[in-house]
């Protein structure tokens, strides 16, 4: 594992010299999205200039190219999560909760009944979590929820009593976007395999963050968005089991989707096409395939310890004065590349606009977890969130400008 060279890498996004008032961008919201590297923005720029076109291969040399680019990319994709059956377990959204929403409408609506269980746990995004307690209410199932312990971490005991015979499916997030606690994926799909369910596993704030092999983990689905990789927006992952893909329903219709259509029925296409309906993100998905070229020349253990390396500081730094309370597991426990925190007797709404005139961009809210602040006994926290291009010097700088507002509200 070497060290990032982040100048080097910071030279590959332009937006990070940005100036407001004379202060350079120091960007610390990378959980909520990631920047963009020229090598990306010129795969998008490349592809509206030369090779834009319908795909599923209209009868011309540029729809050929542009099906041949948007369908390779889904093995790309495949290959970057370790998941061996390639574009069939590849399916391109919108965006996370547009993967979390179809496995809870495709799967869930036909599947889950009143006697079954769909297990959460209290820190899950709302992406997940909203996704199954509405499909839950629609089909009469029930949601329980894992514990989160007062270190962040999920109470696995609690996680053994919950998971039982009743449970159909388990969702839960890899690594929170609040806590930054990672969380034993592995051993919850032990757990819900030995009692027959599925593990969907939200991998928002992981498989940009580290390496992710969704055969390790066994996951039946895993979904995770490109923009949160380096990658553009509108486009989303997700991955499931070739023979659950292939059992599944799709829950949207229309072109593309089909192989045979009369005035009576249709007939499915092939997967991944199944769930792909109407002109899909094309050059989306083939800007995110570059973007896992970016991440993986870099190498995901590298990405990995660079923002341990970062967390960590941002964690020893941020409770130097005593005032600043931090969220998730404490210092020198693993965590993902993010910080919650709050200070003192300043809303963390305040906190952040007072960070802005420094430049510095955190986010202040719930982080779409509410019900995880509800327990943690706070309306909002203020987070950074760390990626490639950050470095110990911004997280200085995000120290320095906390401190400014220490003095604005002493
Ligand atoms: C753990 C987790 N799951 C799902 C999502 C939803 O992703 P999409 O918005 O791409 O569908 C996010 C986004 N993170 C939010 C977005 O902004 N700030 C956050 O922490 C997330 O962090």
């Amino acid at each position: 594992i070497e060290p990032l060279d982040v100048e080097s890498i910071r030279a590959d996004f332009p937006i990070l010299q940005r100036e407001f008032d004379g202060e350079q961008v120091v960007y610390l919201d990378n959980a909520a999205t990631t920047q963009t590297p020229e090598p990306v923005v010129e795969t998008i720029a490349d592809y509206y200039r030369t090779t834009n076109a319908n795909v599923h291969r209209g009868l011309h040399q540029l729809s050929q190219e542009a099906s041949v680019a948007y369908e390779d990319a889904h093995d790309r994709v495949a290959e970057f999560i370790g998941a061996s059956g390639e574009r069939e377990e590849i399916v391109f959204t919108k965006n996370t909760t547009e993967s979390e929403n179809l496995v809870a409408y495709a799967w869930g609506l036909n599947e889950l009944g009143p006697e079954d269980e769909v297990v959460l746990t209290e820190m899950e995004h709302h992406a997940s979590l909203v996704t199954w307690q509405q499909i839950a209410k629609k089909t009469g199932a029930t949601c329980r929820f894992i514990r989160v312990q007062e270190d962040g971490t999920l109470d696995m005991d609690h996680a053994r009593e919950l998971i039982g015979d009743d449970t159909a499916m388990v969702s839960v997030v890899h690594v929170s976007n609040t806590l930054g606690t990672v969380n034993p994926v592995a051993e919850l799909a032990d757990i819900a395999h030995d009692h027959d369910a599925y593990i969907f596993v939200d991998g928002a704030q992981s498989v940009p963050n580290r390496p992710v092999d969704v055969e390790a983990i066994d996951a039946d689905f895993l979904a995770f968005s490109g923009h949160k990789m380096a990658g553009p927006t509108g486009i989303g992952v997700l991955y499931g089991k070739k023979h659950l893909l292939e059992e599944m329903e799709p829950y949207l219709y229309g072109g593309e989707m089909i192989k045979k259509v009369t005035f009576e029925d249709a007939k499915w296409n092939d997967l991944p096409w199944k769930f792909e309906a109407g002109t899909p993100v094309i050059c989306q998905g083939i800007a995110l395939a570059e973007a896992c070229d970016y991440l993986d020349d870099i190498g995901m253990e590298n990405v990995k310890r660079h923002e341990d390396e970062l967390a960590q500081y941002a964690m020893e730094r941020l409770q130097e004065e005593g005032d600043v309370e931090t969220y998730g597991p404490p210092a020198g426990e693993e965590r993902g590349g993010l910080v919650a925190f709050n200070l003192e007797s300043v809303h963390a709404h305040d906190l952040s606009s007072i960070l802005n005139d420094s430049a510095v961009a955190i986010r202040a809210g719930d982080h779409c977890t509410q019900p995880l602040h509800d327990k943690l006994g706070v309306a909002a926290s203020a987070r950074a969130s760390f990626y490639i291009y950050n470095t110990r010097e911004e997280v200085d700088k995000l120290v320095d400008a906390i401190d400014d507002a220490r003095q604005l509200f002493a």
